[in-house]
């Protein structure tokens, strides 16, 4: 079984090819692939699969071919992944699966179009941001913030520590944030937002995995709720750093622009007998009997 391992400012994916729909990807295996000291080491999997070939991709294949199936490394199952379809599309074309510019794919969160280059920056339109009703009070490192809460297809709950600098954040303990679950039934990913000297510095505690390098999504979600605070429309761009780089969010009307860097670092080959210990693929399941299509982190 063959593997790729890309990276979006270092969000990192492991990608299985899986054209035809014939791998089970349970929770299981997701964990193993995902462990940093005993697999491959990632923060999701990100299976390739033809929309003609996925249940939940039902209805999309006129307008998609390929559909992006997107775990979290604690095998939870998540709606979008701003940096990982970055990673897919720029995946899709250096495997000669599509040609470079534009090209649509289907997420659990609706379909995506992505402007992949021969070569550099990869964009994603993300669709429209939802700003739900709010704040909604979220504790980080001992510290009660009244956050804001933003859906891009998955939920995020923004953090301003406007009395911080990146160097304060950099010192913020991110582990365990805590946040009414009534207000998150599904889970959350909980972004801590500090001014900087280009737009924005943020770390991310993402849902299903713990705190990450990088996050699409968080990166827009941020934006989104960095503009609706100052007041005055959307910025025609806001630059966003995070510990493994910058992404930059911009805004096409409603449409909100994701763009950055999608890197393929390396191909390699699962070893059978790991693939065995780890529980191996099962036979993909019949469309009913497939898991709930998201799961919260729980
Ligand atoms: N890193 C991703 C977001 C992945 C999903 C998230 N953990 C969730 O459960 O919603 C990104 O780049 O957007």
């Amino acid at each position: 079984m063959r593997f790729v391992k890309g990276h979006g400012t270092g969000n990192d994916f492991v990608i299985l090819p899986d054209a035809d729909g014939e791998l089970d990807l349970s929770p299981e295996l997701v964990r193993a692939l995902c462990h940093r000291g005993t697999g491959i080491g990632a923060d999701g999997v990100l299976r390739v699969v033809l929309t003609a070939a996925e249940p939940a991709a039902a209805g999309d294949s006129a307008a998609a071919r390929w559909f992006m199936d997107y775990r979290n490394a604690d095998g939870s199952i998540a709606e979008m992944c701003g940096n990982g379809i970055r990673v897919f599309a720029r995946y899709l074309v250096d495997a000669g699966y599509a040609a470079p510019g534009r090209l649509v794919i289907a997420t659990r969160a609706g379909l995506r179009a992505v402007e992949v280059p021969a070569g550099g920056d990869v964009t994603v339109e993300m669709g429209p941001p939802e700003l739900a009703a709010g704040p909604v009070p979220v504790t980080v490192a001992g510290r009660e913030f009244a956050a804001v809460p933003v859906s891009m297809g998955n939920p995020h709950a923004v953090c301003f520590a406007d009395d911080l600098d990146p160097a304060g954040l950099a010192r913020l303990d991110l582990r365990a944030p805590a946040y009414p679950a009534a207000a998150f039934p599904e889970g959350v990913n909980v972004e801590v937002v500090v001014p900087a000297p280009d737009g924005v510095a943020m770390r991310v505690f993402e849902r299903g995995v713990g705190e990450t390098a990088s996050c699409g999504t968080g990166a827009c979600a941020v934006a989104v709720a960095w503009a609706a605070r100052n007041g005055d429309g959307p910025p025609a761009e806001v630059e966003v750093d995070l510990p493994g780089g910058r992404l930059t969010v911009g805004w096409r009307e409603s449409t909100v622009l994701l763009s950055g860097p999608a890197v393929l670092v390396s191909d390699g080959v699962l070893r059978p007998d790991w693939l065995r210990a780890a529980g191996g693929f099962g036979p993909a399941a019949p469309a009913g009997e497939r898991r709930p299509s998201v799961v919260g982190a729980g």
